[in-house]
């Protein structure tokens, strides 16, 4: 049985967590933090430290600033921490970085299968038509999110980067910019409103021809589903850094 720590237990995907987790039989939610608590079947409490209840693994749906805080209680307690938060600062990644030299963490902006296998696609497609395409990312979100752009396009720019020969410089809006696109920029864009579970568009405008590579949530269930995922795998490693990648590579 795998004890779970809910972290954010409270919104919109700490819910669906604690949903999902209560129609299986293998694990079960010990205790919930959330800085507004609410009644619950498991307890809540405002902070990692006061939590009393022993669990094997955390899983982070919050918000950037609580992230630090999380870990370094979670590396005194010797949690593993799957970290879903998005709009982390750099500092806020350095410590991150740091906490995995004593616990193991999982971190990735987007836990849905599909966006993984859509970075894997486009970082093909940016190889092959880096010289003589320009690549914008659109992201459109519900207008209740709090960062921007979404972990989700950054990662995709990251990974488009990551194979480039010439890197690009990120732009994000064209907003008062009154010069034309320079071939060395990858735009990033970003929408907010309604209910948009989170939608994501590579563009690959060339000459006469455009390729856009896309993926759709359709629901919060298939981020909640990665985390659980992650959770199950995470335990079983040691002290470090692991991504999507970690767990597609395990199959
Ligand atoms: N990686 C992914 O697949 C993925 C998917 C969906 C959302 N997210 C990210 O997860 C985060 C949460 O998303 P959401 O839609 O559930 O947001 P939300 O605002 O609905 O929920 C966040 C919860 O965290 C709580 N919280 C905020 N600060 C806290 C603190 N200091 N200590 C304890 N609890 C705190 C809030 O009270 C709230 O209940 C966002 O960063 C979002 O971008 C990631
Ligand atoms: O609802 C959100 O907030 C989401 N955030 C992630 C991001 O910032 O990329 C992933 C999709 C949902």
């Amino acid at each position: 049985m795998l004890k779970i720590i809910n972290h954010g237990c409270n919104g919109k995907m700490g819910r669906v967590i604690s949903r999902l987790v209560s129609e299986k039989s293998d694990c079960k939610i010990v205790a919930g933090i959330d800085k507004n608590p609410s009644s619950s079947d498991f307890p809540i409490y405002t902070s990692l430290k006061d939590v009393k209840e022993d669990a094997d693994v955390i899983i982070d749906f919050s918000f950037h600033s609580a992230v630090p805080e999380l870990l370094k209680n979670a590396e005194l307690k010797k949690i593993p921490v799957v970290v879903a938060t998005t709009g982390l600062s750099d500092d806020e990644l350095c410590t991150l970085k740091e906490a995995a030299k004593t616990i193991p963490i999982f971190r990735s902006a987007n836990m849905s299968l599909g966006i993984n296998i859509l970075i894997n696609l486009v970082k093909e497609a940016a190889k092959i038509l880096q010289n003589n395409y320009d690549i914008e990312i659109i992201e459109k979100h519900h207008n209740m999110k709090k960062d921007a752009p979404s972990g989700t396009a950054l990662m995709i720019a990251d990974a488009i980067n990551e194979v480039l020969t010439e890197k690009k410089e990120y732009i994000y809006g064209r907003h008062s910019k009154t010069d034309t696109r320079k071939e060395n920029e990858l735009g990033i864009h970003a929408i907010r409103g309604g209910t948009i579970v989170g939608e994501h568009e590579v563009i690959f405008a060339g000459h006469d021809e455009i390729l856009t590579i896309s993926h759709s949530a359709r629901s919060r269930e298939i981020f909640a589903i990665g985390a659980l995922k992650a959770a199950e795998f995470i335990v079983n490693q040691k002290p470090g850094l692991y991504d999507m990648n970690s767990l597609l590579e395990k199959g």
